[in-house]
């Protein structure tokens, strides 16, 4: 099985967290499981990922929980159209992040996240994702992605400035 992010043109796969052409970037790996209509992410931090010590840092999980979400939500929007992600490479960003962390998350096991679109409506997704350090939830997110096409960031999206 390919990654979902995998399928993302070159131009938007500078992510920091999850794109394949970030060298310095988490790179997450998002899979989509069409039987259980869930989104998978398995990711590993690192010990200078921590909080306070034994604890993982709630920047990274956020950040985990955002990208793993923009991904969920092409692959949602995919099977709600009918269309494979490779004749239609849908990227999504991130309108609105909603976290909480309901257990500290203890570093060292590899963290599961776990996906289900909620919504799926014209270009906007709804995701809840719900992140697992071995058997217990610790963490859980809602996110709105809304779609981008061609172009996107490239000038009246960009802020102006110097
Ligand atoms: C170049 C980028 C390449 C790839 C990026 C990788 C993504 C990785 C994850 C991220 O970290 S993304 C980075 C952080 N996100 C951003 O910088 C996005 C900044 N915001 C925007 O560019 C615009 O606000 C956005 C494209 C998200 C929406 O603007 P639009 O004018 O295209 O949306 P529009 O107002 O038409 O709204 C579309 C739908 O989304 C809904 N929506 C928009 N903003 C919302 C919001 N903040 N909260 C809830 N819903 C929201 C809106 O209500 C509507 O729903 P309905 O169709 O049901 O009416």
């Amino acid at each position: 099985m390919k990654a979902i992010q995998l399928y993302y043109p070159p131009e938007w796969a500078h992510c920091y967290g999850c794109g394949y052409l970030n060298a310095q970037g988490l790179r997450i790996e998002t899979y989509w499981h069409p039987e259980r209509g869930e989104s998978e992410t398995r990711f590993t931090p690192k010990p200078h990922h921590t909080a306070i010590p034994g604890f993982v840092y709630g920047g990274l999980l956020a950040s985990l929980v955002d990208c793993h979400s923009t991904a969920t939500a092409a692959a949602a929007k995919a099977a709600a159209e009918g269309v494979s992600l490779e004749e239609a490479p849908l990227r999504f960003v991130t309108a609105s992040l909603k976290v909480d962390f309901l257990k500290p998350t203890p570093l060292g096991p590899e963290l599961r996240l776990v996906g289900r679109p909620k919504e799926v409506k014209g270009r906007k997704v709804v995701v809840e994702t719900e992140l697992y350090a071995e058997e217990t939830l610790t963490v859980r997110g809602e996110a709105v992605l809304v779609q981008i096409g061609e172009g996107f960031g490239r000038s009246e999206d960009a802020p102006a400035g110097g």
